[in-house]
C-alpha cells in the first residue's frame, strides 16, 4: 500500500514512573479513544520509556523480557485496528542488558522495524543503566520510508541527514523531555525538519516524576518547517494529516540535496 497523506495520532500522555500497570491500562484507554473517532488514524504514536518511565534505579526487575508483552499487545491491537503503530520507547530487557526500544507495527500486527535509542542521556543517567543500540531505525510505513529516532538523539545533525539520505521522508521521535529545555525542544525538531526537508512528529510525555516535568508539546512539524500541530502541556490525543507529497514539492523548491558538497565536509 502506498499513499500520499497520513493521518497521524499521537497519545501525549502522562507516565507513572515505576508503575508498569497503571502505563499500560493508561495505554490502553487512550489507544481506544483514539481509534473511536470517526476518522481513524493511520499511524498512532506514544513517548518514550512509557511501560516504566525513568525508574532506571529499579529497570532490571521493571523492564519488560524480550519486548514480549508490549509486542504481544501492540501487535493485536494494529492487527484488530488495521493501524499502523509507533510503540514509543520501552525499558526492553535483552539477557543482561536494557535497552530503550521503539517497536514499530505495520496494520497486519507485524513487527515492521525496531530500534534502540543510540545516544544515551548522560544528564539522566542512561549510559549508568541502559545499553546503547548499535543500528539506525529505518523502514517502509504504508510505503513511505520512514525513519525513528528517540529523545536525545535529535540533538545529533548526523543522524537525522543520515536517515534523509537513506530515503526517509517521514521522521517520528518519541521523547520524555522535561523543563526547562523548551526552547531546545521545539528549536532542534523544527531544525531537523527544515535541514532535512521532511516531516518530523514527536510525542513526548506530560507529568512529573520526582522534581522533573515533562512539558508535553508533542509536535507534528511539515517539511517547511512550520507546527502543523502542537500539543501543550496536559494530556491529550493530538492528530494531524501529513502530505508526503509536500516532501517533494520542498525538495524540488530549494534543492538541498543536490546542493551538498559532501567532498568538503
Ligand atoms: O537532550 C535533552 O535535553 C533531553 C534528552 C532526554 O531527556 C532524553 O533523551 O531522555
Amino acid at each position: 500500500m502506498t499513499t500520499s497523506k497520513l493521518r497521524i495520532s499521537l497519545l501525549q500522555m502522562d507516565i507513572a514512573i515505576g508503575e508498569p500497570e497503571r502505563n499500560f491500562a493508561k495505554l490502553e484507554s487512550m489507544l481506544e479513544q483514539a481509534v473511536s473517532t470517526a476518522e481513524k488514524p493511520d499511524v498512532i504514536v506514544f513517548p518514550e520509556m512509557w511501560n516504566t518511565g525513568y525508574a532506571l534505579d529499579r529497570i532490571h526487575e521493571l523492564a519488560d523480557v524480550q519486548g514480549e508483552r508490549t509486542r504481544e499487545y501492540l501487535s493485536l491491537f494494529s492487527r484488530q485496528h488495521q493501524v499502523n503503530i509507533i510503540g514509543g520507547s520501552i525499558a526492553e530487557k535483552k539477557e543482561d542488558a536494557i535497552l530503550n526500544t521503539i517497536y514499530a507495527f505495520d496494520r497486519t500486527g507485524n513487527v515492521a522495524a525496531d530500534y534502540s535509542k543510540i545516544h544515551l542521556f548522560r544528564l539522566m543517567d542512561e549510559e549508568k543503566y541502559l545499553t546503547a543500540g548499535e543500528r539506525l531505525g529505518r523502514f517502509e510505513l504504508d510505503g513511505i520510508q520512514t525513519g525513528m529516532m528517540i529523545c536525545y538523539d535529535i540533538r545529533f545533525p548526523e543522524l537525522s541527514r543520515k536517515l534523509a539520505l537513506d530515503g526517509a521522508k517521514l521522521l517520528f521521535v518519541p521523547a520524555e523531555w522535561p523543563h526547562p529545555r523548551l526552547h531546545h525542544w521545539r528549536t532542534l525538531l523544527m531544525a531537523r525538519a527544515i535541514e532535512n526537508q521532511m516531516y518530523v512528529v514527536s510525542c513526548n510525555r506530560v507529568g512529573t516524576s520526582g522534581t522533573t516535568s515533562f512539558f508535553g508539546h508533542s509536535m507534528v512539524i511539515d517539511p517547511w518547517g512550520e507546527a502543523i500541530a502542537e500539543g501543550g502541556e496536559e494530556e491529550t490525543i493530538l492528530t494531524a494529516t501529513v502530505d508526503l507529497d509536500n516532501v517533494d514539492k520542498v525538495r524540488r523548491t530549494i534543492p538541498i540535496f543536490e546542493d551538498r558538497r559532501p567532498h568538503l565536509y
